[in-house]
């Protein structure tokens, strides 16, 4: 039989590798358990064939690091086939269109491929076994990852105990994609890090204090709202303690005393200063409420000129501002004027325990039964340490664990990983410590170390297992990546591709021969339409009313909305009931309910927060018992708002072309759809197509839960008593009885919409891709890892480390550090001033991820002159000249043969035409 890649392989006889044991837990009288019915390669037949000669297994034969060894096979894959075989009965654009774009045309299915030695030895050791798989870019570490799983179901491991962890939705969504075909691995589980944290805190919330499954918040505007706001409730609290240190003689304050306290005894005891500060804060009232007033006006007039109010440009995370600012103004005011005071009269003493900003941070998201999306993965730590019935449940429930891009670890993904499997070690780990660039962010460069040092036994054989072929890129272009990062010691891999170098120029000449444009897909984010936002904040209401950020948006985007008069009222009551309570927040629906009760509003304003709040009410009651696609369409036409866009009186600035983004989620795979539903999917396309893949993504959803969610849970201490359920939810469960049935039927679809709710707000902070498959993909390196294409291009500026995202500050560039900084500060102005070397080094292995993601063809472009913004304290726009990156002067110098420089157009024209001078290439 010949190989698919054109190597000659023997069936596996067994006999190779040490004979699998069945997983921990089985019976010891089990029959054997078969031997993988694979193809595999002995080392001697590897040595034996000439054109393996490359491919020795003997570490020592490796080639030096940065050289390569181009050999002149190369594996037939499924790609080349379809360059020659239909050909010519296709029109000449969709052949080069189809060669450029389709990514699944250029991959072999797992079953198709043929795994070498090291990988058939990393794939099928035995699956109880912890195994640690090293290797460079395109050595086929996801592969094999893959192929162990296969194992794993083939070795009888019900699918539902695999979990397999990635770190981008994409890469996790790929893990599945190519599992297709696989007996069982449908319900396989395949999340994010992040996915799964949030999975586990929504289960068992109120063990981590929360009142019910927390919203997911981290769009860098919500956070920064948060920072700013604990920065200030750490200024004001640490300012109150050291006013009482000053004022200690007064009898009239304890430690426990409020800002009011204070303020009524400076009133007393310091009038003139009392005045001075007070004149100063109304002043700054009086201008905010000018300024209010003005706000309201212009709105009043574009409402009366028939302009509709988008609502644009309005802060929704200004619901977390619940400190009166007057009061802290007047607070601060009052605090510079005593010390003032005091640094004259006597010596201040040395401040007390200086209060937590990052406690504060996390103390206002609790307060709004939020949580942060950075504090996903040490919540779900700490959850799973300080409750082992937790922890014991998650350990039965996912026996196996497989990590990919493991090199991207930070201490809490480890620390996860080890909790998950202490003692056992049912672990795969695979990753490649040269595409580690996620230091920025915490990411550990020991995670190998740490995960020896937790799963290697003692005195055992190593669990490393390295690969040693490169599958993915022609030689060319593995020797240009080595070139770039030959500093920072890669992996060493060898070669099994022919050179394809000649191709370059014929892809050139087929584009411009055969007119093919390139199409750019740089899309706003599906998830910041308004649309979709607009949305999701009836799904996000319905699961928690207290998230103000999606009450807020509802307050104002539906018909009859109210304005900004109103939500200033709200936010006074929210004030006034967090003080009559003595509590840090109020959230805005309960302040609507009070001013429900008797708020000094206009009749139609009082009728139309009656009927909103009552639509939040009856939202929740409204989902019990509904799938999350059912739920949404109730929402929408309950709210009234799905009326509203049919009609298309919303009016938004978001003009939607519909050939930009849509992809008809809804229907792909969901043949099986009710009468019902295929009614609510018309109705929602009718009112607008990304309502529609919304929707659409809802079912899509559906299926993977109840593909991977089907086993029973233990009762989790606030969740629901069982989730048995076998046909979706649209249909009816027969094996319970009663009002066993309906309760099961109705907690299983809330804890499902929050489910799905959790996974659309990562998914909007996960990175964004589209999934079209036609089109040039532009996207960050970070976002290209574990991918691969064809054709890559690479831009390149100076030099690509200035892309991170992090960005190299020289000291002395900084502005100078308060004298004295909070720690929390502090530890951000770390990060950013991480040294020099530490910096080139992760942008060097940035250079090797970006050039190592191109199968056969590779470019890299070098602006000479560029028009610049960059920041030195101010925005100013200015031509700069750039020199090449050092990582191309690199692989000139030490891999010529591999590189054509060609100038393509003077720097003007592509200063003007940017971007679209991607299409001339
Ligand atoms: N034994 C094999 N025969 C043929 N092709 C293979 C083999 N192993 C892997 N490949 C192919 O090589 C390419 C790279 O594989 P894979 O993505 O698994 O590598 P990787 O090591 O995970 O890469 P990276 O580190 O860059 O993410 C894929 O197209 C895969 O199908």
């Amino acid at each position: 039989m010949a190989p698919a890649n054109g190597a000659q392989v023997v069936q596996g006889s067994g006999s190779e590798f040490p004979p699998s044991t069945p997983p921990q837990g089985a019976s010891a009288s089990a029959a054997p358990v078969a031997t993988p019915q694979l193809n595999t390669i002995t080392s001697a037949e590897l040595l034996s064939q000439p054109e393996h000669s490359s491919t020795s297994t003997n570490p020592s034969s490796l080639p030096p690091v940065g050289l390569v060894t181009p050999t002149p096979v190369q594996p037939e894959r499924k790609r080349s086939a379809a360059f020659t075989s239909d050909e010519e009965a296709e029109s000449p654009r969709t052949t080069a269109k189809r060669r450029l774009f389709d990514e699944s045309a250029a991959e072999l299915t797992l079953k198709e491929l043929t795994l070498n030695k090291l990988q058939a030895d990393a794939a099928y050791s035995p699956v109880h076994e912890p195994s640690l798989i090293t290797a460079g870019a395109g050595s086929g570490k996801t592969t094999v990852m893959l192929q162990r799983v296969r194992h794993m179901l083939e070795q009888g491991v019900p699918p539902a105990n695999i979990l397999m962890v990635t770190f981008s939705r994409k890469a996790a969504d790929d893990l599945k994609r190519r599992l297709a075909g696989v007996t069982g691995a449908e319900k396989v589980t395949a999340l994010t890090f992040h996915s799964y944290c949030y999975r586990l805190i929504m289960r068992n919330y109120s063990c981590l204090g929360f009142t019910a499954a927390p919203t997911v918040w981290g769009s860098p505007k919500v956070t920064k709202a948060v920072t700013e706001e604990a920065i200030r409730r750490v200024t004001l609290e640490a300012a109150r303690q050291q006013a009482l240190e000053w004022m200690h003689a007064s009898d009239k304050l304890d430690l426990h005393s409020t800002w009011e306290d204070i303020l009524e005894v400076v009133r007393s005891d310091h009038p003139a200063i009392y005045a001075r500060c007070k004149d100063a804060a109304d002043d700054s009232l009086r201008r905010e409420q000018e300024r209010q007033a003005a706000r309201q006006c212009r709105i009043a007039e574009m409402e009366a000129q028939g302009t509709p109010h988008t609502g644009k440009g309005e802060d929704p995370t200004s619901a977390l501002v619940t400190v009166s600012d007057h009061v802290s103004v007047m607070c601060t005011l009052v605090y510079n004027a005593l010390y003032r005071h005091y640094m004259k009269t006597e010596q201040p003493t040395p401040r007390a325990g200086e209060p937590d900003a990052k406690i504060m941070y996390q103390d206002i998201f609790k307060s709004h039964n939020a949580v942060d999306f950075d504090d996903l993965l040490s919540l779900a730590v700490q959850l799973l340490n300080t409750h082992p019935d937790v922890l014991s449940r998650e350990r039965e429930r996912y026996k196996m664990l497989l990590v990919d891009e493991f090199q991207d670890s930070n201490p809490a993904q480890i620390g996860l990983v080890e909790l998950l499997q202490s003692g056992r070690g049912f672990v795969t780990a695979v990753g490649d410590s040269m595409q580690s660039i996620h230091g920025f962010r915490g990411a550990d460069h020991r995670s190998f170390q740490l995960f020896e040092q937790a799963f290697a036994p003692p005195q055992g054989p190593s669990i490393r297992r390295p690969l040693d072929v490169n599958f993915r890129s022609t030689p060319h272009i593995l020797a240009a990546a080595n070139a770039a990062a030959a500093e920072t010691q890669p992996e060493p891999v060898q070669i099994l591709k022919a050179c394809m170098y000649d191709k370059i120029t014929a892809l050139r000449d087929e584009l411009s021969d055969r007119g093919i444009e390139f199409q750019v897909m740089k899309e706003k984010p599906f998830f910041e339409r308004v649309i979709v936002k607009d949305a999701m904040a009836h799904l996000q209401l319905a699961v928690n009313l207290h998230d103000d950020v999606a009450f807020q948006r509802l307050l104002q985007r539906l018909p009859n909305r109210l304005g900004g008069q109103f939500l200033d009222m709200l936010r006074s009551e929210q004030a006034a009931l967090a003080a009559q309570r003595h509590i840090s927040h109020v959230s805005m629906y309960d302040a609507a309910v009070s001013l429900r009760k008797g708020g000094s509003m206009t009749p139609a304003m009082q009728s139309n927060l009656i009927d909103h709040l009552s639509f939040c009410e009856s939202a929740a009651a409204e989902c019990l018992g509904k799938s999350p696609s059912q739920a949404l369409y109730h929402l929408l036409k309950g709210s009234g708002y799905l009326d509203w866009q049919q009609g298309g009186q919303s009016g938004e600035g978001d003009a939607y072309n519909a050939s930009d983004d849509y992809e008809d989620e809804a229907s792909s795979g969901d043949e099986d759809q009710s009468a019902w539903s295929k009614h609510a999917a018309q109705e929602l396309k009718q009112a607008d197509l990304r309502l529609h893949q919304l929707y659409g993504m809802a079912r899509r959803f559906e299926r993977e839960w109840h593909d991977t969610c089907t086993e029973v849970d233990a009762p989790a201490p606030n969740g629901p008593a069982t989730l048995q359920r076998s046909a979706p939810v649209d249909q009816t469960p027969q094996q319970l009885p009663g009002d066993q049935q309906q309760r099961t039927i109705a907690e299983d679809g809330i804890l499902q919409l929050r489910d799905f709710v959790g996974r659309c707000a990562l998914d909007a902070l996960d990175l964004q891709t589209s999934k079209k498959q036609q089109g040039v993909y532009i996207g960050t390196v970070h976002s290209a890892k574990g991918l691969e294409w064809d054709a890559v291009w690479v831009r390149s500026h100076g030099n690509l480390s200035a892309e991170l995202p992090f960005h190299y500050q020289d000291p002395g560039d900084l502005p100078p550090a308060p004298t004295a900084e909070h720690p929390y500060v502090s530890n951000i102005r770390k990060r950013l001033t991480a040294t020099r070397e530490e910096h080139a080094a992760e942008g060097q292995r940035l250079v090797y991820v970006a050039l190592t993601r191109a199968r056969e063809h590779l470019f890299i472009f070098t602006m000479r002159n560029q028009q610049e913004f960059f920041w030195k304290w101010t925005w100013k726009p200015r031509c700069v000249y750039n020199r090449p990156s050092d990582f191309v002067k690199k692989i000139k110098e030490r891999a010529p043969e591999c590189c054509e420089v060609k100038v393509i157009r003077t720097p003007h024209e592509i200063r003007k035409r940017m971007p679209a001078t991607w299409r001339h290439v």
